[in-house]
């Protein structure tokens, strides 16, 4: 089953010269794990901002799971990101003033989930990804790894369709980007939830199941894992340096 479509996608910003994204088409299957790669400015931010209706496109269509996304009112895009997409950022968008154990829970509360089964969901992430100890804590009291943890549970204890996540390792070292990836392909694996991921880093996209190449806005390579087999991380690394990235 097709989880997102992009049919002919083009979007400029204001006063730009250049497409930001230019005829993109592209099919994530459902439970599918897409790493989006390419240079700086060649549209990566801008593709996972128009396929999450933070941002709007000038003309093509982008579908998830059958419903046209591009077309929906302001009213329909904030439902739809509150009920069926999470996001996991670089910078972990945590709240500052909030325990972890709060933190958590505003993406429960905004999906109305009845509030005598919130404390008992959040232990039980908590627990499988090692935090329980943490959930009384604030922010500035965990590490780098253990905050991208916390906000990988507040993204997926929505039980959304999709995950976006930008750079989910760029501000972590080499252990804790290994920690987060590992959890994001269990969870991709476990609870089947198709992720769209941006990343620089190649030991991050090789966790993926394919890699999609972006150039100037434009689709410019895919690789796909099932294609390379144990190879994989060395074919992308390949093909980034023959394209001087
Ligand atoms: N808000 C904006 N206003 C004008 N131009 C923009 C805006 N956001 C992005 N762009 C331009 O659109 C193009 C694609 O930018 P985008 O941020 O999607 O690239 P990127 O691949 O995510 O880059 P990076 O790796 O640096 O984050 C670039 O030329 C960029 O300068």
């Amino acid at each position: 089953m097709k989880q997102l479509v992009l049919k002919d996608v083009c979007k400029k910003y204001p006063n730009q010269l250049n497409y930001a994204l230019d005829h993109i088409n592209l099919i994530v299957e459902k439970g599918e794990f897409v790493a989006v790669m390419g240079r700086s400015g060649s549209g990566k931010t801008t593709l996972l901002n128009v396929t999450s209706i933070i941002d709007k496109i000038d003309s093509g269509n982008i579908y998830c799971a059958d419903k046209e996304i591009s077309t929906f009112s302001d009213k329909e895009a904030t439902n739809f990101r509150k009920n069926d997409i999470g996001f996991v950022f670089q910078d972990y968008m945590l709240l500052d003033s909030l325990t972890i154990r709060e933190n958590i829970s505003v993406a429960l509360s905004l999906k109305n989930v009845d509030s005598s089964k919130i404390d008992d969901l959040i232990n039980s992430y908590a627990k499988r990804f090692n935090l329980y100890e943490q959930l009384k804590k604030y922010p500035y009291q965990l590490s780098g790894g253990q905050r991208q943890r916390v906000s990988i549970i507040r993204a997926i204890i929505k039980e959304p369709e999709i995950i976006f996540a930008d750079e989910p390792t760029g501000a972590l070292d080499l252990k804790s980007s290994e920690g987060t990836m590992g959890i994001l392909s269990e969870i991709n694996k476990t609870e089947k939830v198709t992720i769209l991921m941006v990343t620089h880093d190649v030991l991050s996209a090789s966790y993926a199941d394919r890699v999609i190449l972006l150039k100037d806005g434009k689709l410019h390579m895919e690789i796909d894992k099932k294609d390379c087999g144990e190879s994989f991380y060395d074919v992308i690394s390949q093909a980034l340096s023959d394209r001087g990235e």
